[in-house]
């Protein structure tokens, strides 16, 4: 028997890093998907061929007529800690420890971008490996057995990006609760400066700046849970479209202030941020960890322009839209 189950990733809308402390957050599923093909194997291992994803620390040699390839274990161990996590819980859960499963993954989403790629490989992982096993695990317990994974695998997580990426559409999320928000359509533009910053590194650099000077770090994140809470109240409330962007937006910008406070933005984010607003947009902002990555931006009017500015400020562009669905198993085969 073979599963494929895909998952999407997601941006945040307001709330990042915050919301690892407790307060609330706002995010949304977007339409780029990780695809996992799971089957199982007789060797009685964890086999993962991961197909688009960088693995450091290759090392290739080469002499007359041979090509030597010698990888760095601890690295590439690393790199697929998400995948192995999300396995072997599967096969904790399913009381089958030692049987042989084989993943196969491909992602359209950039790794390290703030698009919630962990989440998404996790979330997928897991919902194919589950079917394969026979398992009848709800889209909302997968979600909260990829938090699990992200836990094992960063040492912190929110939780919020594996929910997202299990139960898609747009939701308020606090401590392990999240409700779904009145489906809006996000007339935003992603804008991609193409480098990668790693959640783990960035959550736990928030973390020191916190033990380092709580008095100073406290308010920003108290800050940044009332910016979410103001932004619900927007989102739900019936003021016509025009002000609701508008005051969206300036809580975005209110939102990056206090990201970049922190120190998670990045010269090139921070470009793209303003560029975005130069151009017309009524808010922008980073999404997710930061440390490179996406910015995102709110054009009702002017989305073509935007996107425009973020490319001559040397980012990439990417118009996506909310997905309504998160986990879906696409395929099970004999
Ligand atoms: N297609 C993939 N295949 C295997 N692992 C992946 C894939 N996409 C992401 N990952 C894992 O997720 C990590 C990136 O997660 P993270 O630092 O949280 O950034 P983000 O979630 O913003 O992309 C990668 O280093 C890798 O371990
Ligand atoms: C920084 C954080 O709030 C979001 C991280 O998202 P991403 O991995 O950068 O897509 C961490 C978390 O919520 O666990
Ligand atoms: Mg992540």
């Amino acid at each position: 028997m073979r599963v494929l189950a895909s998952a999407p990733a997601k941006i945040i809308l307001f709330g990042e890093h915050s919301v690892v402390y407790g307060k609330p957050a706002i995010a949304a599923a977007i339409d780029l998907r990780t695809y996992v093909w799971a089957g199982f194997n007789d060797r009685g291992a964890i086999k993962i061929e991961a197909k688009d994803i960088r693995v450091p620390g290759l090392t290739v040699s080469f002499s007359e007529d041979e090509i030597y390839f010698e990888s760095d274990y601890g690295k590439a161990a690393e790199v697929l800690s998400y995948v192995r996590q999300a396995i072997e819980l599967v096969r904790e859960e399913a009381d089958a420890n030692g049987k042989g499963v084989t993943v196969s993954i491909t992602s359209q989403i950039p790794v390290g971008a703030g698009l919630g790629s962990s989440a998404a490989v996790a979330v997928a992982t897991i919902g194919a490996v589950s079917k394969l096993f026979g398992l009848e695990l709800t889209n909302e317990e997968i979600g909260k057995l990829g938090h699990k994974v992200e836990l094992l695998v960063q040492g912190a997580s929110s939780g919020i990006d594996p929910t997202v990426s299990a139960i898609g559409g747009f939701i308020h999320y606090e401590k392990g609760d999240f409700e779904h928000l009145p489906f809006m359509e996000l007339p935003i533009v992603v804008g991609y400066t193409g480098s990668s910053g790693s959640t783990k590194e960035l959550v736990a650099m928030v973390r020191r700046t916190y033990e380092e000077m709580p008095e100073v770090i406290e308010p920003v994140l108290v800050a940044m849970g009332k910016i979410v809470e103001k932004a619900r109240d927007v989102i739900t409330s019936d003021l016509d479209e025009e002000l609701r962007f508008t005051r969206l937006g300036r809580l975005m910008n209110l939102n990056h202030g206090l990201l970049d406070a922190l120190g998670v933005s990045t010269k090139k984010l921070s470009e793209l941020v303003y560029a975005a607003r130069v151009a017309g947009a009524i808010g922008a902002k980073i999404t997710g960890a930061g440390g490179g990555g996406c910015m995102y931006a709110l054009a009702p009017e002017n989305q073509s322009e935007v996107a425009t500015a973020i490319t001559i400020a040397g980012g990439t562009p990417m118009i996506t839209r909310i997905s309504r669905e998160g986990l879906r198993i696409e395929e099970v085969l004999p």
